[in-house]
């Protein structure tokens, strides 16, 4: 039986996919598929993927059945540069209007809705999109991005647009990272697949040392070349974000899960979260 990565399919997470050796991954039996987040946590939740990059909002929904990987996530300390809230009037006048959602989301889509709901205690009408910035503002006042799309909308529109970092307000309002994406896999698969998943896991930590230690240098390149956009910008997106998963990483994401729950977004409250640990596991 073959164990499936899941890989989202932007470049924020890169650093952990640029140097997988996919050759020896393919040789024990693993198979890549690429989706954006909101598909990847669908899969995961109905066991067709069994690791990978999620939204951390996918492991709030499943904290019993998924194990979390120490060290690996996407987070960001304020402005994240691929979450926006591109809106036609500023922030604090969207009370009783439409706001389009991108369907790929699901951490960022919450983190929203927590930010206009909660912190600016405004009621909003919501629809899911797909992401495409004309079609969703041509009826709302206002549309959520993130990722890929969100960075090419950002360099087309921001003259004509008000645009709101959620990373940003997040860390205004709270003083606490938000983690995005976290590193997950199914119970079922660490508990008959363990020696393969800790190899799994050591790939990606290493993927992403290497990625860091070479200032993302040949994974830009290579971003520029297919995604446009100029080195500089690339150079501070991948020197912004934060891809550990440590305690204040971790302290980030318990208060966004308190605050979704408070907020009936999660049915249970999330007590710990089950982090492998990999110190005594891996050999
Ligand atoms: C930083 C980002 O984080 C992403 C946002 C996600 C979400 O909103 O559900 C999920 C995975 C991350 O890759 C981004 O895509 O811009």
């Amino acid at each position: 039986m073959s164990v499936v990565i899941g890989e989202i399919s932007y470049t924020n997470i890169l650093p952990f996919f640029y140097h997988l050796d996919r050759d020896a991954l393919k040789k024990r039996n693993c198979q890549f598929i690429p989706q954006v987040p909101a598909q990847l946590n669908q899969e995961m939740a109905s066991g067709r993927i069994d690791i990978g990059g999620i939204s951390s909002f996918a492991y709030a929904e499943n904290a019993n059945a998924f194990t979390l990987m120490p060290n690996l996530s996407v987070t960001s300390y304020g402005a994240v540069g691929s979450i926006y809230l591109f809106s036609k009037v500023p922030l604090q006048e969207l009370d009783g209007k439409k706001v389009a959602l991108t369907l790929s989301s699901a951490s960022s889509v919450h983190l929203l809705k927590i930010i206009l709901e909660h912190f600016y205690s405004l009621s909003i009408s919501y629809t899911m999109m797909k992401p495409d910035i004309g079609t969703m503002l041509l009826e709302h006042d206002a549309c959520l991005l993130i990722g890929d799309d969100a960075i090419v909308a950002k360099r087309e529109n921001s003259d004509s647009l008000y645009n709101y970092d959620l990373g940003d307000i997040w860390y205004d309002q709270t003083g606490l990272p938000m983690t995005f994406a976290v590193f997950a896999v199914r119970n079922e698969t660490l508990r008959d697949h363990t020696s393969l998943v800790g190899y799994i896991y050591r790939s990606f930590l290493e993927s992403k040392l290497r990625s860091e230690s070479e200032n993302y240098q040949p994974m830009i390149a290579d971003i520029v070349k297919t995604y446009g956009g100029n080195k500089s910008f690339w150079d501070k997106y991948f020197l912004k974000l934060c891809n550990d998963f440590g305690p204040q990483e971790q302290r980030g994401l318990s208060y966004f899960f308190e605050v979704l729950y408070k907020m009936n977004y999660i049915a249970e409250p999330i007590k710990t979260l089950n982090i492998w640990n990999t110190d005594v596991t891996i050999k």
